[in-house]
């Protein structure tokens, strides 16, 4: 790894499992005792989850780990932490590699490198509208291994690994080590200034930013330019008749 290694964040626990179910089910699991935000790394998964109900296939090698903390904020804040978590990837990313080129970042909240799928996030929760009791960010990254394009959706993007597409070699703790630290300094960013500077720095790494992409919600599917991300995380895309600003959808390319 080319990097120079920053100090593991202070007061954030680190545990390292040998196998477990999921990361994310694990963060449910150790959330009513929690002390202090806490990362959970798995060697292993045998019942990874993605987004929308699909399952993670997380090959032998690669990156699965979930950051559980404990909100003091609204709900829609705590939703804005799939881009803090994004810029931490990003940087973690380049400190791995020694190089930021083609790495960016797909709405709302993927990796991509070479315009592959090399990471991508789930962000769950517990509570209600009015306080969240926990909230756990799920975070895989094929490093070694990507699965093969049969195992993803036929209009996804074509899944990618840090390995072969750079020759990094860099192991599960090797980058929760990068990652970690990443996280944290981005997290202190967005809870002292709020998302405007986190929203900036998404933006200048956002793929697809200016062009025609497609957005599919539950109910509609719209193309148009991708034009930003508002102040609340939607994606706002115009078409020939008017301007949507989106807040939940599958983005294609
Ligand atoms: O669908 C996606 O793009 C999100 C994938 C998230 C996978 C990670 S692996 C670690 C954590 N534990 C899980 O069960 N899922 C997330």
């Amino acid at each position: 790894m080319a990097h120079d290694m920053a100090a593991w964040p202070h007061g954030v626990g680190r545990r390292v499992l040998a196998e477990v179910d999921s990361t994310n089910a694990e963060a449910a699991r150790i959330a009513p005792n929690l002390t202090g935000p806490e990362w959970i790394l798995a060697l292993r998964q045998t019942a990874a989850r993605g987004r929308r109900g699909r399952a993670w296939t997380n090959p032998q090698g690669n990156f699965a780990a979930t950051l559980v903390m404990r909100p003091t904020e609204s709900p829609d804040q705590v939703a804005l932490r799939s881009f803090v978590a994004s810029l931490a990837l990003y940087d973690a990313f380049v400190a791995a590699t020694g190089r930021a080129e083609g790495f960016t970042l797909k709405w709302p909240n993927d990796v991509l490198l070479n315009g592959g799928k090399l990471a991508g996030i789930l962000l769950e929760s517990a509570g209600s509208a009015a306080g969240l009791s926990y909230f756990a960010i799920g975070i895989g990254v094929n490093l070694a291994q990507a699965p093969s394009p049969d195992q993803v959706e036929p209009q996804a993007l074509r899944p990618v690994s840090l390995l072969s597409e750079t020759g990094a070699e860099v192991t599960p703790e090797e980058f929760l080590d990068l990652l970690a630290p990443a996280y944290a300094r981005y997290e202190a960013q967005f809870t002292t200034y709020g998302f405007a500077p986190i929203r900036t720095a998404w933006l200048d790494r956002a793929a697809k930013l200016g062009e025609v992409i497609t957005a599919r919600t539950a109910r509609d599917e719209f193309t148009g330019t991708f034009e930003t991300v508002d102040e609340a995380g939607n994606l706002v895309l115009t078409t020939a008749k008017s301007r949507h600003a989106i807040p939940a959808a599958e983005v294609f390319f």
